[in-house]
Order: C-alpha cells, then sequence, then structure tokens
C-alpha cells in the first residue's frame, strides 16, 4: 500500500470513529492478497487502491461501528465472495468470530487461504449455499448475527439469512441506497420468516459519500420448517419481490438481482 493509501485508510477509519493506525500492515497484506487473487480468480472488478480501500475496506467496517456486533458474537458472512465484509472486520475485532460463507468454492478457497496468512485465528470458511445452511440442524438457528454485504435483495436476505439466526438474533445487511419498495418487501419477508425489521440506517460511505444502508432484521421467534425453500429458489421467486421491481442495469434490463 503507498503512503497515500495508508492516509486514505486512516482519514476513512477516522470518520467511521476508528483508529486503524495498528491495522496498516493487515491491510496493506489483504491488499497484496486481493490483486493477486484476483489475477487468478476474477474476485473483484475494483482494482484501483482508492476503490480497494474505500468501497471494499471502509464499506465492509461500516457494518461494525454502531454496536451491532458485540464482544464474542459467532458471525455469519453470507455471500463473502472475496472476503467481504469479513476479512476487514476481523482485522479490526479479534474479539468475535467469522464464519465466511459462499457457494463458490474457489472464492472460500481464496478467503481461507488469505484469512490463514494474515493470520486471522477467528474466521473460519464453509463453501456452500445458504439454503443448504438454513436447513441443516448443525447450522440452522445457531447463530447471533448474520451479516451479508451486496449479496441480494432484501426479501431474499431474509430468506437465507434469517433461518440461521436464534431467536433475539440480528442480520445486518449492507445495501448502496434502499427504495422503499424493497424495504416493504423485505419486511413482509421477514414477517413470515420469524422476524422484524429492527433498524434501518441511512448513510454515506466515508470520504466518497456515496449512498449506503444497513438494514437490521431481527429474529422474534422460530423460522417456520418450509423455510428457506430449496436452492435457488429464494432467489428466482423471492417473497413478496416481483422480477418488475428488481433493479434495472444502464441498458434498461433487470438484472439477475438487486445486490445492492
Ligand atoms: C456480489 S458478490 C458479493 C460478495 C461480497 N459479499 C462483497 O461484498 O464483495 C455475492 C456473493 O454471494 C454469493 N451467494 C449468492 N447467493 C448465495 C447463496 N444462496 N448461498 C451462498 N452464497 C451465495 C455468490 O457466490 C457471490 O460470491
Amino acid at each position: 500500500m503507498t503512503p497515500e493509501g495508508e492516509a486514505l485508510l486512516l482519514e476513512a477509519g477516522r470518520e467511521l470513529g476508528l483508529d486503524l493506525s495498528s491495522a496498516l500492515p493487515r491491510f496493506a497484506q489483504l491488499q497484496r492478497a486481493l490483486l493477486a487473487g484476483n489475477a487468478q480468480l476474477n474476485l473483484t472488478a475494483l482494482t484501483s487502491e482508492r476503490d480497494i480501500i474505500l468501497k471494499h475496506f471502509i464499506d465492509s467496517l461500516t457494518c461494525g461501528v454502531d454496536g451491532w456486533l458485540p464482544a464474542g458474537a459467532q458471525i455469519v458472512d453470507l455471500g463473502t465472495g472475496a472476503g467481504f465484509p469479513t476479512l476487514p472486520l476481523a482485522i479490526t475485532r479479534p474479539d468475535v468470530r467469522f464464519l465466511a460463507v459462499d457457494a463458490t468454492r474457489k472464492k472460500i478457497e481464496y478467503v481461507g487461504r488469505t484469512a490463514a496468512e494474515l493470520q486471522l485465528h477467528n474466521v473460519q470458511v464453509l463453501a456452500g449455499r445458504a439454503e443448504t445452511l438454513g436447513r441443516s440442524p448443525e447450522h440452522r438457528e445457531r447463530y447471533g448475527r448474520v451479516v451479508t454485504r451486496a449479496v441480494a435483495a432484501l426479501p431474499i436476505l431474509a430468506e437465507l439469512g434469517l433461518p440461521l439466526l436464534e431467536i433475539g438474533g440480528l442480520l445486518i445487511a449492507q445495501k448502496g441506497p434502499l427504495a422503499g419498495e424493497e424495504l416493504e418487501a423485505g419486511a413482509s419477508a421477514a414477517e413470515v420468516l420469524g422476524g422484524e425489521v429492527f433498524h434501518v440506517k441511512h448513510f454515506e460511505l466515508p470520504v466518497l459519500q456515496d449512498a449506503r444502508s444497513l438494514v437490521v432484521l431481527r429474529k422474534v421467534r422460530a423460522t417456520p420448517p418450509q423455510y428457506p425453500r430449496r436452492e435457488g429458489v429464494p432467489n428466482k421467486q423471492p417473497l413478496f419481490w416481483s422480477r418488475a421491481m428488481q433493479q434495472v442495469d444502464a441498458g434498461g434490463k433487470p438484472m439477475k438481482t438487486a445486490n445492492r
């Protein structure tokens, strides 16, 4: 990481109320690992130092600054991809444990290798689909927190994440700008799945001031046994969320899922 990159990370961290000075060497290692991994695995489209620092590292840290991740928590990162938000959070929060989950094995292998290189002993990884985990007794209703960044629209996240939470647990979804329709559909889906909308925060990413939202769902009762539906169905037939309501790309075509 260049000296300018270090200064940017520190400045953006300060905006979040974090002192990242002692974490700089690990963030530099993570940046190197991401770029090296990207050359083989196509992990991210964001490759400039500025984008990696602000849109991956700092963006990942935004879900941990409001006290949603208490010390000792066991956190599932649903759809971690190249390790976001898990790896930046694990660097700054040695007091919580992460289980980084992704359907794509090669990404999970990269995250596991990188966590080992960075000596992040609070990270475990698991290749698999949330639908399968949510139906397995080993993982269903076992976790205090689920975090998820840029994975799917809120009703889909509710179906994938709420089954994993114990009662009282929280699903913390990191989103871009959030339309009222998505929140309404998410609230209706959460209700069916044993959850409720607990908190919504709209804010700006440090330095860039891009719009972001954090939606916190709370598990209030057991998820009915028919959920999550089988692999792929939550995405193809989202609860309370029609294809027409999903985001469109720059050319006006519907995107596969409303990630942000
Ligand atoms: C757009 S990427 C985002 C990755 C990362 N969270 C980030 O913020 O950079 C979405 C990831 O979610 C994973 N994913 C989507 N649906 C999933 C499911 N049902 N179970 C597990 N992983 C899933 C995909 O494999 C992909 O790696």
